[in-house]
């Protein structure tokens, strides 16, 4: 209920900001961790993330990424969206792991609900979307880029992007499974699933996690050119083309949702993935010195 009147809050002030942002054709509308700017190419917004230290996925931030993405579906004048970050040298450290650590079996539900309900927003979105990754991109980071029809990676090696589950002592969900084996085929799936693999961008290139690796200063001038191509086709046949790829993999979400929340909360709930967590969080800590 409170998450409910929060985005119905978030959905009003918004297009507040949005009115009173528009300068010179260029509009903007924030919410504290999500900035959305139309500019470049006619019809198309970028879509920054602002969660610092690392954009990680936090209920808040998932809630405010939704609400976003609602608006901008309901604007018929965008037509595609470029995913970045604004946090310097991070795309998003993936889902917020306090969300899923020494909480009770209703917040797991209700952040899973959040999870679920961001993913199919973006994986069956009708806009292009193209993901600009200019940082490192883990588990829930790389899922936002592979939800994307394009992604675009800054040729750093000290970011690395994957779904490294398995390393943290959890298991990917099926839906996240699913969508890797549609992105780099069912070996390379199979085996990164299981070493919980982080590639470099050369390395996530040669196996299909990106598209395209360019120096760090032109992340965002490829994505819009890049843009720019996916704009020339006509929009109800990409759409529709879209809908035919994706939608077998959507719904088998769809189709058990609500089993996959009590799979995800009773599996989170278990002490000896509790006690994962506390060490994997452990290690973040002491990676600092
Ligand atoms: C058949 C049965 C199966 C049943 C299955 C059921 C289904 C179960 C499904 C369960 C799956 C759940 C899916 C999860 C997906 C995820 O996304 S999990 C999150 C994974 N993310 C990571 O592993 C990233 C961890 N972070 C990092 O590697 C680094 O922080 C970084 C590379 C992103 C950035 O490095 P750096 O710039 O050096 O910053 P740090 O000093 O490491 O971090 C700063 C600060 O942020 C905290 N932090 C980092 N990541 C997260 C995060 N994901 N969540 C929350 N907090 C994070 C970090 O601890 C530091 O905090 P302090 O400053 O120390 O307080």
């Amino acid at each position: 209920m409170a998450l409910a009147a929060a985005r119905r809050l978030l959905l009003h002030a918004g297009s507040r900001l949005g009115r009173r942002e528009a300068v010179d054709g260029a509009r903007r509308f924030a919410n504290k961790r999500v900035l959305v700017e139309t500019e470049g190419p006619a019809g198309v917004a970028v879509m920054k993330l602002r969660n610092p230290p690392v954009n990680s996925l936090s209920l808040e931030c998932l809630t405010e990424f939704t609400i976003s993405l609602e608006k901008l579906e309901n604007d018929k004048s965008i037509r595609g969206v470029i995913l970045t970050s604004e946090c310097p040298g991070i795309f998003s450290a993936g889902l917020d792991l306090l969300e899923m650590y020494g909480r009770n079996p209703a917040h797991y539900a209700e952040y899973w609900k959040n999870v679920q309900e961001l993913w199919l927003r973006l994986y069956t979105s009708n806009m292009i979307l193209v993901s600009a990754i200019n940082g490192a991109s883990p588990a829930g980071g790389c899922l936002l880029a592979l939800c994307c029809d394009y992604r675009v990676m800054a040729d750093n090696p000290k970011y690395t992007i994957g779904l490294n589950e398995s390393l943290l002592g959890i298991v990917a969900p099926f839906w996240f499974k699913d969508m890797y084996v549609n992105t780099i085929g069912h070996r390379e799936a199979e085996r990164a699933l299981q070493l919980g693999t982080l590639f470099s961008p050369a390395e996530a290139l040669k196996v299909g996690v990106v598209d395209e690796v360019v120096p760090e200063d032109q992340v965002h001038s490829k994505a819009r050119s890049v843009m720019t191509k996916w704009l020339a086709i006509p929009d109800h046949s990409r759409q529709l083309t879209k809908n035919m790829m994706r939608k077998a993999t959507a719904d088998s979400l769809i189709k058990q949702r609500e089993a996959d929340i009590q799979n995800f909360t009773s599996f989170i709930s278990k002490d000896s993935i509790q006690k994962s967590l506390h060490m994997y969080l452990e290690k973040l800590k002491q990676k600092k010195g």
